[in-house]
């Protein structure tokens, strides 16, 4: 059983002793923004008004995993020294069938799935993510269930002709299954977030952080549609973490389920808008048709609109040949006769002044349709009383509140995780009763070019963090050029989200990533034909540097079971999994290539030779291969069997870390083209200080055991083959091991300036 992790008073995944660990691993899975019966991929085209009349009877069940196929990707991901998972589920999986409605088949599916995970080897740590994309798959991305949005009074049917949203399946031929549109009129490379500044998504971020203050008027039974959403909403959050603990209370006991994380990447909707006649100036994703807010409301009550319309060129986004949209009769709100018909079959009974077949932003005096001049925006400052930092700190802290206190009134032992606005800072909570020391921070970090362009660009980088945040006077000073300033960039951005957060929560707060990644498909897919990794490589590799400069916990998104070439994780045209089915002939071919560069495990424990060690305290042997399978680490990290076949950039993916240290972490740098690694930490000064080990991963797909050289500050080292451990036992003070991969002159990356002293060394040959 995986041992219990605990928070240091600096803020660190520790050990019950205060050695520090790391959490490593993935978003497991994205299938589960979709539903798997009937298989509703977002390339399924709405062919039929079935998908949205059936939308209450779906399943989710085998999404994340086919339950039989688990123990094979949990092996998988334990090849790559994972040892936790970040478990996605939708509320649309929980409550699809109505509100307080429950599908509790799906419930104790995720109950069997983590039973299943948690009996591979020493389990995985787990914690679970209200998943959204741009509010739901009806509004173009995943989370919330289609009755959401019928409770703010939406007809989703016409998002379409009202570009309410943007939709995947929509652009799919439902005669052919394959995508339609050409140039502007395709469907475009990561086109799906635009909907967070379209009507449908950004109204209801609106309604559901801001319900109270902006519609007061969209009351249901009752209760302003913001309690309303956000009491449903955690309501079936903790519905689900109730079965789990009541049918399979040893996953708690046994550590595997460690925390909850707050709503991914919320969002502030409206709220902050200073003009709604404007495109807002501190935009910085427009793609596709772009309309303003005031043009959203028209076109969503039937009105023909001429709106902008943006490009991706090589200088960021640029705007196009203006797009006039004609709804052609339609509205992206229900009419009187569809309204009463959804009222009565969920219950509801709306305030009297709440009109159907009308924009609730009319309702509320924002525009009107004038008799002779038309439509006429009245309150272009509407939503612009609060600012970022005013959502964040007071919309945001309202519905985290909301959750922190059902959580912790079930739970007082997990982790909570708050999750602030997607590349913002949380909110300021010190001294807060919602904030505790069970508290974790979530930070995304995706890097702007290689997202929107999907390809690694070695000579133009941008600070995305810096830009996002605006902390600079002219874009143009966001630019980093060449490679190695761009790696530089992205590790000082990761180490600036951690500050930033921090510095609002306080330094006994860890930061976790728990979504970080790279696009696959870069290059135009060049990959899944010529087996040449090196973009992914190297855009990987620059994450992965990043990250382990401040020894950065993080859950890569994402490992995707039904990820395929032709359509990636089967969501939106995005292609982010780290393995494929797909890729397992490529991985044979490379394999059969390269077969002499990774040594099976039986064959590593043979002769072992030790030269010249310098001086060291200890009075053992510098250092040896550990002959039996014990090993005194109660680590998921830890594994016998290894399957590596199907993950992609393999080599970048596959690094070196500290799985335990016995002391404070300073410095960490993989190299994968020398295919060295070297860590510098403090030791601590305990009477256990030359038993207890600092514990580094490391890989034999780098490192193999027979041709291996390692130089450290101090102390001795033993090798764990199988396991793929070093323990290296070390003395207190600053310290430091460089291992390396082949031969010794190719060790030649500068150690600490105290590598005069108390050095040991040996080659492994
Ligand atoms: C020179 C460049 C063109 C400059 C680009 C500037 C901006 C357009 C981008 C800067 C920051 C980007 C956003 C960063 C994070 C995002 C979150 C992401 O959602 C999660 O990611 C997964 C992969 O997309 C997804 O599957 C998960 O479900 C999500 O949890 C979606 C994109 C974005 C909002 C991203 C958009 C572009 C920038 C604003």
């Amino acid at each position: 059983m995986p041992a219990k992790i605990h928070i240091s008073a600096n803020g660190e995944f520790c050990d019950k002793d205060g050695n520090v660990i790391q959490l490593r691993g993935v978003n497991l899975d994205p299938s589960v923004k979709i539903p798997a019966k009937p298989f509703l991929s977002t390339h399924a085209p709405i062919a039929d008004g079935a998908f949205f009349e059936d939308a209450d009877k779906v399943s989710f069940i085998n999404h994340p995993l086919v339950l039989d196929d688990i123990e094979e990707h949990i092996i998988r991901l334990k090849s790559l020294g994972y040892n936790t998972i970040r478990l996605p589920f939708t509320w649309e999986s929980l409550e699809h069938a109505g509100p307080g409605q429950y599908d509790f088949a799906y419930m104790d599916y995720i109950v069997e799935v983590l039973t299943r995970i948690n009996g591979v080897q020493h389990g995985m740590y787990v914690y679970l993510d209200p998943h959204q994309d741009v509010w739901s798959r009806f509004s173009g991305g995943s989370g919330a269930p289609l009755w959401t949005l019928y409770c703010a009074g939406f007809q989703p049917a016409n998002f379409l002709a009202t570009d309410a949203a943007i939709l995947h399946n929509y652009y799919i031929d439902p005669k052919t299954g394959r995508e339609v549109g050409k140039d502007e009129e395709a469907y475009l490379k990561m086109v799906w977030p635009t909907n967070y500044f379209k009507l449908a998504c950004q109204t209801m971020f609106t309604l559901f952080f801001g319900g109270k203050q902006y519609a007061p008027k969209c009351t249901i039974n009752g209760e302003n549609i913001q309690d309303y959403l956000q009491g449903k909403f955690n309501n079936a959050i903790m519905t689900l973490y109730a079965r789990i603990k009541d049918k399979a209370p040893e996953l708690f006991d046994n550590n595997c389920i460690i925390g909850l994380e707050s709503v991914n990447e919320p969002n502030c909707g409206y709220i902050g808008e200073t003009d709604l006649d404007v495109i807002p100036k501190e935009r910085d994703l427009k793609l596709g048709r772009t309309p303003t807010a005031f043009q959203s409301f028209m076109l969503g009550e039937g009105i023909e609109s001429t709106v902008d319309q943006y490009k991706r060129t090589f200088f960021g986004f640029s705007k196009g040949k203006p797009c006039t949209i004609n709804p052609g009769g339609k509205k992206a709100w229900l009419s009187a006769q569809e309204r009463d018909a959804i009222d009565a079959k969920y219950n509801w009974e709306r305030n009297p002044e709440w009109k159907p077949d009308t924009c609730i932003w009319k309702l509320h005096g924002v525009w009107e349709i004038h008799e002779s001049r038309g439509p006429v925006l009245l309150k272009s400052d509407y939503f612009s009383q609060a600012d970022e930092a005013v959502f964040i700190n007071n919309h945001f802290v309202e519905y985290y509140t909301g959750i922190y206190n059902k959580f912790r009134a079930f739970d007082k032992e997990s982790f909570i995780i708050i999750q602030p606005p997607v590349m913002k800072p949380p909110p300021n909570l010190q001294n807060s009763p919602i904030l505790d020391d069970k508290t974790i921070c979530a930070c995304h970090f995706y890097d702007g070019m290689t997202l929107m362009y999907k390809t690694w660009n070695k000579r133009i980088g941008i600070d995305t963090y810096g830009l996002v945040n605006k902390k600079y006077s002219n874009p143009a000073f966001a630019v980093v050029l060449g490679e190695n300033s761009i790696r530089k960039c992205i590790r000082k951005q990761l180490s600036e989200m951690q500050k930033d957060a921090k510095s609002m929560l306080g330094k006994n707060v860890p930061v976790f990533f728990t979504e970080i990644g790279i696009p696959f498909d870069m290059d135009d897919k060049k990959a899944y034909t010529t087996n040449d990794y090196s973009s992914q490589t190297a855009a990987l590799d620059a994450l992965g540097f990043a990250l382990e400069g401040s020894n950065l916990s993080y859950t890569l998104w994402c490992y995707c079971s039904i990820n395929s070439h032709a359509w990636g994780d089967n969501w939106n045209n995005e292609d982010f999994s780290i393995w494929s089915p797909d890729d397992k002939p490529l991985y044979r071919e490379t394999r059969s290539k390269t077969l002499t560069r990774e040594p099976s495990p039986a064959s590593t424990a043979t002769s072992v030779s030790t030269s010249k060690s310098k001086s060291s305290s200890s009075s053992q042997p510098p250092s040896f291969i550990k002959p039996d399978d014990d090993l005194d680490l109660d680590s998921p990290s830890c594994t016998l069997k290894t399957d590596l076949s199907g993950f992609r950039a393999l080599d970048a993916i596959m690094r070196p870390f500290p799985m335990k240290i016995h002391g404070t972490f300073e410095f960490a740098e993989f190299n994968l083209s020398n295919k060295s690694y070297t860590l510098k930490l403090i030791g601590r000064t305990t009477p256990e200080t030359t038993t207890v080990p600092t514990c580094i991963f490391l890989p034999r797909h780098h490192f193999a055991p027979n041709h291996l050289s390692i130089r450290s500050s101090s102390g001795r080292y033993t090798y764990n083959t199988n396991y793929q451990v070093l323990e290296w036992f070390h003395e207190p003070g600053h310290q430091y091991i460089e291992i390396c991969a082949k031969s010794k002159s190719r060790c030649s990356t500068p150690v600490s300036d105290d590598s005069s002293d108390l050095s040991a060394e040996c080659i492994i040959s």
